[in-house]
C-alpha cells in the first residue's frame, strides 16, 4: 500500500516505523502519510488536466484534521463543507473562501450568514425552502448568494444503501423532473445569483456507469437551463469515487478512468467544472494503529481483542465495511481470527473468520485504508477518549491531534446544584 510498507520486517509509514509512533503516543492512533496525500492530489488533478481550471473541493467530512486540511490547502485544493464547523475548519487551515462550496440539506440561517460573510464560492441548495431562506439571509446582509441546485437524478449508485444519495427516495437534492420549475422560482429570489447545477449520487462507487448516467442528466439540464435564460456557469459533479479496500474484490475505476469519462461526457459544456472528492484523496493515506490486548479462545476462531473499537473506526459496525488488518511485525504465519474491540456491543467487530497475520497479546496491528471516514466519525462511547492523530512526512512526524485525557471527558459534564450535596 502507498507509503505504508515493510522495511526489515516491520511496517513503516514513509520513513517512520509504526512501532515508534505507537511507543511514543500510545494506541489506538490514526497515522497519515503526507506523501500519499500529495500523490493522490496529483493523480486526481492529472486525471482532469484536460479541463479548464476545474475546482477540486476536498470533502472535509472525510477527514477534517487541521494538518490534513493544511496539507491539501498547500496543494491548492478547495473544500466542500456541510456545516459551519467544517467551514471554519477549512478557513482556519488556509483554504480560501473562493474555493469553498457548502452542501447539505439542513443549512441553518446562522450557517448561511457565516458562509456569506466569508464570501464562499457556491452554496449547493437542496430544496426550495432552503433557497427562500438563503435569499432572505443574503438580502438582510445586502448580498447575493451564488448558488447551484443539487439535483437528485434518481440514479442507483450501486453502493451501500446507507451511503447512496442519488435515488428519489433519498433526502438529497431536488427532483430532476421538477428542476426547471425550481430554477424558475429561484430566479425570482433577488438574494440569489443562480450560477450552477450540482450532483452527488453516493460514496465508494465502484462502477463509472451510474456516475456517467448522472453527469449526462446534469449536461442536459445545463443546456435546458441556459436555453431558458439562466446564466449557468458551473457544474459540480460531486465526489464518490471508490477506493480498494478488499483485495479479493475488483479494483474500483482509477482516477484516470474517471477523468477520461468526465472529459468525454462534459465535452463542450459551457461551464467551469467542480469536484468534491473525499475518500479517494485521504482513504489510503491513513491507517489506524492498534495494539492487541489479548487473544481469547473462540468457538470457530480465536478472538483477537484489540485496543481500538467501534468508537474509533465505525465503518465495519455501521456498513459491514472491510478494512485490511495487518500485523506491524508479521511472524510469517496466517490463520483465521475474529478481530474485535473492547466496547460492550456485539457489533464492535472488525472482522470475523478473517485469514490474517497471526498476532499475540502486545503486538501492533494496522487497520488499513482508514484515512477517510475514520477519525472524523469517532466518538466517545464507553467513555473512551477520542482517538489521537499523527501526520508523517518523510522521516518527520507530529501529533496533529492529541489524545484527550479522560479527565477532560469527565469535566465536560456538570452536576446541577440540586445534586451537589
Ligand atoms: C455532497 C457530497 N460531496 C462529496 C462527498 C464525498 O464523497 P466521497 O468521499 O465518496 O468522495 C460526499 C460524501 O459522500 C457528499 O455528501
Ligand atoms: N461515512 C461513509 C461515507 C459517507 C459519505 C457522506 N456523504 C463511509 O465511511 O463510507
Amino acid at each position: 500500500m502507498d507509503h505504508f510498507d515493510y522495511v526489515d520486517g516491520a511496517m513503516q509509514v514513509e520513513q517512520v516505523p509504526m512501532a515508534a509512533i505507537a511507543d511514543a503516543v500510545g494506541t489506538p492512533v490514526y497515522v497519515y502519510s503526507t506523501a500519499t496525500l500529495t500523490r493522490h492530489v496529483s493523480v486526481f488533478r492529472d486525471a482532469l488536466s484536460a479541463l479548464d481550471n476545474p475546482l477540486i473541493a476536498f470533502a472535509v467530512k472525510a477527514n477534517p484534521n487541521a494538518a490534513v486540511l493544511a496539507t491539501l490547502a498547500k496543494l491548492g485544493l478547495g473544500a466542500d463543507v456541510v456545516s459551519g464547523g467544517e467551514l471554519l475548519r477549512a478557513i482556519a487551515a488556509g483554504i480560501p473562501a473562493d474555493r469553498i462550496v457548502f452542501s447539505g440539506v439542513g443549512k441553518t440561517a446562522e450557517e448561511m450568514r457565516l458562509a456569506l460573510g466569508h464570501g464562499i464560492f457556491q452554496f449547493n441548495l437542496e430544496s426550495e425552502p432552503e433557497a427562500e431562506m438563503l435569499s432572505q439571509v443574503a438580502l438582510s446582509m445586502g448580498k447575493r448568494a451564488p448558488v447551484a441546485y443539487r439535483i437528485n437524478p434518481d440514479v442507483d449508485a450501486g453502493t451501500h444503501a446507507k451511503i447512496s444519495t442519488g435515488k428519489s427516495e433519498n433526502k438529497f437534492g431536488i427532483p430532476y423532473d421538477r428542476a426547471l420549475e425550481s430554477y424558475a422560482a429561484a430566479r425570482d429570489l433577488s438574494g440569489l445569483d443562480v450560477q450552477g447545477v450540482a450532483v452527488h449520487i453516493g460514496s465508494q462507487l465502484t462502477d463509472l456507469a451510474p456516475l456517467e448516467a448522472a453527469f449526462t442528466k446534469v449536461g442536459a439540464l445545463v443546456a435546458a437551463l441556459r436555453d431558458a435564460g439562466h446564466d449557468i456557469r458551473t457544474a459540480d459533479l460531486g465526489g464518490g469515487l471508490g477506493v480498494p479496500y478488499d483485495p479479493a474484490l475488483p479494483v474500483p475505476p482509477s482516477p484516470a478512468a474517471y477523468g477520461e469519462m468526465v472529459c468525454r461526457v462534459t465535452q463542450g459544456w459551457p461551464v467551469r467544472l467542480m469536484f468534491e472528492p473525499g475518500r479517494v484523496i485521504v482513504g489510503n493515506a491513513g491507517a489506524l494503529l492498534s495494539r492487541v490486548v489479548r487473544v481469547k479462545q473462540g468457538a470457530q476462531a480465536p478472538f483477537v481483542i484489540v485496543d481500538a473499537a467501534m468508537n474509533d473506526l465505525l465503518r465495519p459496525s455501521l456498513y459491514d465495511a472491510w478494512h485490511d488488518i495487518r500485523a506491524v511485525t508479521p511472524v510469517g504465519q496466517r490463520a483465521a481470527a475474529n478481530v474485535v474491540g473492547p466496547v460492550c456491543e456485539t457489533g464492535d467487530t472488525f472482522a470475523m473468520g478473517r485469514d490474517m497475520d497471526v498476532v499475540a497479546a502486545g503486538d501492533l496491528v494496522a487497520f488499513m485504508t482508514a484515512g477517510a471516514y475514520g477519525a472524523t466519525m469517532a466518538g466517545t462511547y464507553n467513555s473512551r477518549p477520542l482517538t489521537p492523530e499523527v501526520l508523517v512526512s518523510g522521516d518527520k512526524w507530529a501529533v496533529v491531534r492529541a489524545r484527550p485525557p479522560i479527565e477532560a471527558l469527565i469535566a465536560g459534564d456538570s452536576i446541577p446544584d440540586w445534586l451537589a450535596d
